[in-house]
């Protein structure tokens, strides 16, 4: 028996509150998942990324494969024993991060070969290999292999990268061999081509999924693009599994991928922003490395539920920027996942209230007069 379920609550519009129950703690949806991609948060203890509200917690097979290595991490217990957290994890297949990352590699109908771009030794990934791997890492929501290209593209390339990823879907679904224990994703990809999208999601439902992901966008197409995309699909795939919205995004990507009906999210952006001095608040992005903060003993925000926010001055925090004290990294990693959970737990409440057309429009509001 399937011993993570997806159960929907509620819905207003398209926008949809849902929970994704598993034996290590359940996910609340739409959820904002932190990417931990060599199993860290980066610049944050585990037990703080949990306290910032987050249910479940992203890594990275490309990364772990290399170092330290699938088989290690599962001889010293798997990635929840390895890395202290003891919560869902999601692991991505790898794909996406050899095109992104890896030197020489070569995609055939079998996988993709690539050389480490860490030490340039030789490895191969495949649909039934990356299964493996996220098997090994003891992964509670897994990835299909999948060719994600990027955007623009010729139309019969987005054609090519579509129909092998549904070939790679059956392979990786027969690899996973129905394991009761964790979720299998399949990845819709098709670009920005509605018809391909829609021969996408139709392919990968008749191999049959826990769950969807929508692939192949924040790939450097307009906004626009990508929530035309997200609205034609998301009524095409099943309302009774999860769909994961893949590297989105940021407070906007996130609010317009709710509205949409996108259950899940990753990105690496409020971390990396937070180590290059940007701070989200619900007045929108500030930048702490500008000189206008110089003498500003006032706290981030007053109002806000977080401490960090409050017990820091913006002259401290552009202190800690300009001398690129670690501190810096740590505080503001912290205040930015904080309100990405903030606002994802806000947007949970207001679907259960029935009032997301108010929270979008008063949040968008509140970004658009920015900083007091
Ligand atoms: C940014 N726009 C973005 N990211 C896409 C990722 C990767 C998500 C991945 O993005 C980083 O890897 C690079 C993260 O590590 C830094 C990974 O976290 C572990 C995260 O894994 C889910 C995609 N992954 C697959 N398998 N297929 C996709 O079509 C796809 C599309 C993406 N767009």
């Amino acid at each position: 028996m399937k011993q993570v379920t997806f159960t929907l609550s509620a819905t207003d519009g398209m926008a949809r509150r849902g929970r994704i129950d598993t034996p290590r703690g359940e996910i609340n949806t739409p959820a904002f998942m932190p990417v931990g991609t060599a199993g860290t948060v980066k610049a944050m203890y585990p037990e703080q990324v949990r306290d910032t509200g987050a249910d479940i917690l992203l890594g990275n097979t490309y990364h772990l494969m290399l170092r330290p290595g699938a088989e290690r991490v599962a001889s010293l217990g798997g990635l929840h024993t390895f890395m202290n957290w003891e919560r869902p994890i999601l692991t991505d297949s790898g794909g996406f991060q050899v095109m992104s990352l890896a030197k020489l590699r070569k995609l055939t109908e079998r996988g993709v070969t690539f050389k480490s771009h860490i030490d340039g030794s030789a490895y191969e990934l495949t649909p039934e290999r990356s299964i493996e791997i996220q098997t090994l890492l003891d992964s509670d929501i897994i990835m299909q292999l999948d060719e994600c290209i990027a955007l623009p593209a010729e139309r019969k390339e987005m054609e090519r990268a579509m129909e092998l990823s549904i070939r790679w879907a059956d392979r990786s679904k027969t690899a996973f061999n129905n394991q009761q224990n964790r979720m299998l994703f399949g990845i819709v990809q098709g670009g920005d081509d509605a018809e391909l999208r829609s021969r996408s999601a139709a392919g990968l439902q008749s191999i049959g999924f826990d769950g969807y992901s929508i692939g192949g966008l924040a790939v450097g197409e307009p906004q626009e693009v990508m929530f035309r995309v997200l609205s034609d699909i998301t009524p095409e795939l099943p309302a009774d599994k999860p769909r994961y919205l893949m590297g989105v995004g940021k407070p906007d990507d996130i609010l317009g991928g709710i509205e949409r009906g996108v259950d899940m999210f990753d990105c690496v952006h409020p971390t990396r922003a937070g180590r290059h001095g940007h701070a989200y608040t619900r007045f929108g992005v500030i930048n702490l490395k500008n000189a206008r903060h110089r003498d500003d003993h006032r706290p981030l925000d007053e109002a806000s539920p977080n401490p960090n926010c409050r017990r820091w001055s913006r002259a401290y925090l552009h202190h800690l920027v300009k001398t690129e004290e670690i501190l810096g990294a740590m505080v503001l990693s912290q205040i930015n996942l904080a309100y990405y959970q903030e606002l994802t737990a806000r947007a949970r409440a207001a679907i259960e209230a029935g009032r997301m057309t108010d929270f979008a429009a008063e949040t968008r509001a509140a970004w658009a007069a920015g900083d007091l």
